[in-house]
C-alpha cells in the first residue's frame, strides 16, 4: 500500500510564526533518522505511537543545525494520509522552511505534487472523492457560509446523499435483473412500473441536489456583481460604501471613472466580486470610449446589475436606454442620493423594472444599503432564501455527473413506461450508478483523479 515518500512545505510561504514541512510515506521515519536530532545530538527513537519531540533539524550532508523543531510523529494508519506521517515545524521564514524541505529531500523524500497527500488519503480509502474536493474548498472558502458548507461536506454529507440514491439504484436494479432471468409478462410489468415509480423519484432528488449546485458555484466563486449606470449618479460612491472603505475615486466631476475596479465583499454570508465601472454614455474621449466599452462588456458578462439612477435629477434618455438594456438580467436597480429631495417617481421607471426590486439609498450618507444587500442576496439565492448552510457545495464536476445520471434515469422511465424491453432499461440503470458512483469516486480512472488534485495547493 505504501509508496514512494513525499515532502512539502504545508503552511502558506511568507513570514509567520512557524512554518510546516509535512513528509508521508514509508521512509518518513528515515528521513526523520537523517534530519532530526534531540537536544542530546542523539538521535529521535520514534515510538509505535503518535509523538512529539523536541529538537533540531540538520542538513544531513554537513551535519549542520538548520533550525529548533517541534517534530510530529504520527505511524500509519492513524495519520492524515493512513502512511506514516511526520511533520517538521520550525519558524515560519521563507528561507528557513525552504532549507527544511531541502533538508528533507536530500534525505530521500520526493517533493509532492499538489494535492498528493489529500489524494492518498482518499485512495487509502480515509475519505472519498467528494470529501476530498470539500477540503480545498474549505481552504479556499471566503465566507463563513461557504466555510460551513464545505465542512458539511468534509464530513460526508453530500456523500451520504448520494450514496442513498445509490443503494436505491441498486435495488431497483436487482429487482430489474431478476425477471430478465423469469420473462413471465406479469412479472415484467411489474417491474416496469417499479422503474417508474423509483426513476421519478430519483430524478426528483437529483433535481433537487443541482440546485443546490448553482449555491455551491456562488459560495465558491462569488457573484460578479456590476455596478451600472451613466456618469455621476454615484456608481462609485455605491462601491465604497458597500465595501465600508474609500476604495474608488469619486468627485463631482462626471467621467471620474474610467477603468473597471474591481472588489470582492462578503455581504450577508455570500461573497460578491463588486466591479465598478465607467459611467456609460456617449463621449468624444478617446480614454473615456474605452472605459464605456468595458462598462458594456462587463454588464454582459456579470452574473448580478446593479444599475444605479440618480432620484434627485430628472430621468435621462440614457438613463432609459440602460434600463431597457439590462432587462432580463438578475439585476437590482438602485435610486440614489435619497438623501436630496426627488426628482421622480417609481413608477415613472415601472414600464422597465418588470418587477424587479427597486432600493432607494444615499450612497453618501450610507443609508439604505440594508434593504439594498437584502435585494443582492433575493437576487442571487432565490426567494427562498434557503440557507446555504443546508446546501450542498455540489461543484460543477459533479453537477455534471449529477446530470448524466438524471439522463440515463429519464431514459429509463421512459423506456419502461412505454413498454420497452427490460434489458435495454437495466443497461440505463447501470449507466446512471456509475455517474453518481464517480461524484464519490468509485472507479474513478487515474486521469480523473489527476485533474482534481493538480488544482489543490502544494502541501495539502
Ligand atoms: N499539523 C497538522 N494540522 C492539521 C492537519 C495536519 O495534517 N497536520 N490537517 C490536515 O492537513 C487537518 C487535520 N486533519 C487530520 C485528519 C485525520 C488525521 C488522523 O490522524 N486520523 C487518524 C486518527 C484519528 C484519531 O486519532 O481518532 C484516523 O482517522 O485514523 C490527522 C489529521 C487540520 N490540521
Ligand atoms: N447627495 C448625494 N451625493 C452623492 C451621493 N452619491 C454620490 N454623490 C455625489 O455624486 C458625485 C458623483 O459620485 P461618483 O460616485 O463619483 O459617481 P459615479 O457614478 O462613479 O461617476 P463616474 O465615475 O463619473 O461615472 C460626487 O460628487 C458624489 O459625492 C448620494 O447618495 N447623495
Ligand atoms: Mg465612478
Amino acid at each position: 500500500m505504501q509508496s514512494d515518500t513525499i515532502a512539502a512545505i504545508s503552511t502558506a510561504l511568507g513570514e509567520a510564526g512557524i512554518g510546516v514541512v509535512r513528509v508521508s510515506g514509508a521512509q518518513a521515519r528515515d528521513v526523520v533518522d537523517r534530519v532530526f536530532r534531540l537536544p542530546s545530538g542523539r538521535h529521535a527513537r520514534l515510538p509505535e505511537h503518535r509523538g512529539l519531540f523536541y529538537g533540531t533539524v540538520i542538513d544531513p550532508f554537513e551535519e549542520r543545525p538548520i533550525d529548533e523543531c517541534i517534530l510530529l510523529w504520527m505511524p500509519g494508519p492513524r495519520s492524515y494520509t493512513a502512511e506514516d506521517v511526520t511533520e517538521l515545524q520550525v519558524h515560519g521564514g521563507i528561507r528557513v522552511v525552504e532549507a527544511v524541505l531541502e533538508a528533507v529531500l536530500q534525505a530521500g523524500a520526493r517533493l509532492a505534487e499538489p494535492g498528493e497527500f489529500t489524494k492518498r488519503a482518499f485512495l487509502n480509502g480515509r475519505m472519498d472523492l467528494s470529501q476530498a474536493e470539500a477540503v480545498m474548498d474549505l481552504i479556499r472558502a471566503k465566507t463563513d457560509l461557504a466555510r460551513r458548507s464545505a465542512w458539511a461536506q468534509m464530513q460526508g454529507r453530500f456523500s451520504e446523499v448520494v450514496r442513498g440514491l445509490r443503494r436505491r439504484l441498486l435495488e431497483l436494479q436487482a429487482h430489474v435483473e431478476v425477471t430478465l432471468d423469469y420473462p413471465e409478462h406479469d412479472v415484467e410489468a411489474v417491474a416496469a412500473e417499479r422503474v417508474v415509480a423509483v426513476g421519478q423519484s430519483l430524478v426528483a432528488e437529483i433535481d433537487r441536489l443541482l440546485e443546490d449546485a448553482r449555491v455551491g458555484q456562488i459560495l465558491r466563486e462569488g457573484v460578479v456583481t456590476t455596478i451600472a449606470g451613466r456618469p455621476n449618479v454615484g456608481k462609485s460612491s455605491l462601491l465604497n460604501a458597500l465595501l465600508r472603505r474609500e476604495r474608488a475615486i469619486v468627485t463631482d466631476i462626471p467621467g471620474t471613472t474610467r477603468d473597471v475596479i474591481e472588489e470582492y465583499v462578503n455581504l450577508r454570508g455570500i461573497p460578491f466580486r463588486l466591479v465598478d465601472t465607467a459611467g456609460i454614455r456617449e463621449t468624444e474621449d478617446v480614454v473615456e470610449r474605452i472605459g464605456v466599452e468595458r462598462s458594456r462588456e462587463m454588464v454582459v458578462q456579470s452574473e448580478l446589475v446593479l444599475l444605479v439612477l440618480n432620484g434627485s435629477e430628472a430621468l435621462t434618455e440614457e438613463d432609459i436606454r440602460l434600463l431597457a438594456e439590462t432587462r432580463g438580467r438578475p439585476r437590482v436597480v438602485v435610486v440614489n442620493k435619497s438623501d436630496l429631495p426627488s426628482a421622480w417617481e417609481d413608477a415613472e421607471i415601472r414600464a422597465w423594472t418588470d418587477g424587479d426590486p427597486v432600493v432607494h439609498v444615499s450612497a453618501k450618507s450610507a443609508s439604505g444599503l440594508g434593504g439594498l444587500e437584502e435585494e443582492m442576496e433575493r437576487a442571487v439565492l432565490g426567494g427562498e432564501v434557503r440557507t446555504a448552510e443546508a446546501a450542498y457545495m455540489t461543484n460543477a464536476r459533479q453537477a455534471d455527473l449529477l446530470r448524466r445520471a438524471r439522463r440515463d434515469l429519464e431514459e429509463a422511465v421512459h423506456a419502461a413506461s412505454v413498454g420497452a424491453t427490460l434489458d435495454v432499461v437495466a443497461v440505463q440503470l447501470q449507466a446512471a450508478y456509475g455517474s453518481l458512483g464517480l461524484v464519490i469516486g468509485e472507479e474513478a480512472g487515474e486521469d480523473l483523479l489527476d485533474a482534481i488534485f493538480s488544482q489543490f495547493c502544494l502541501g495539502k
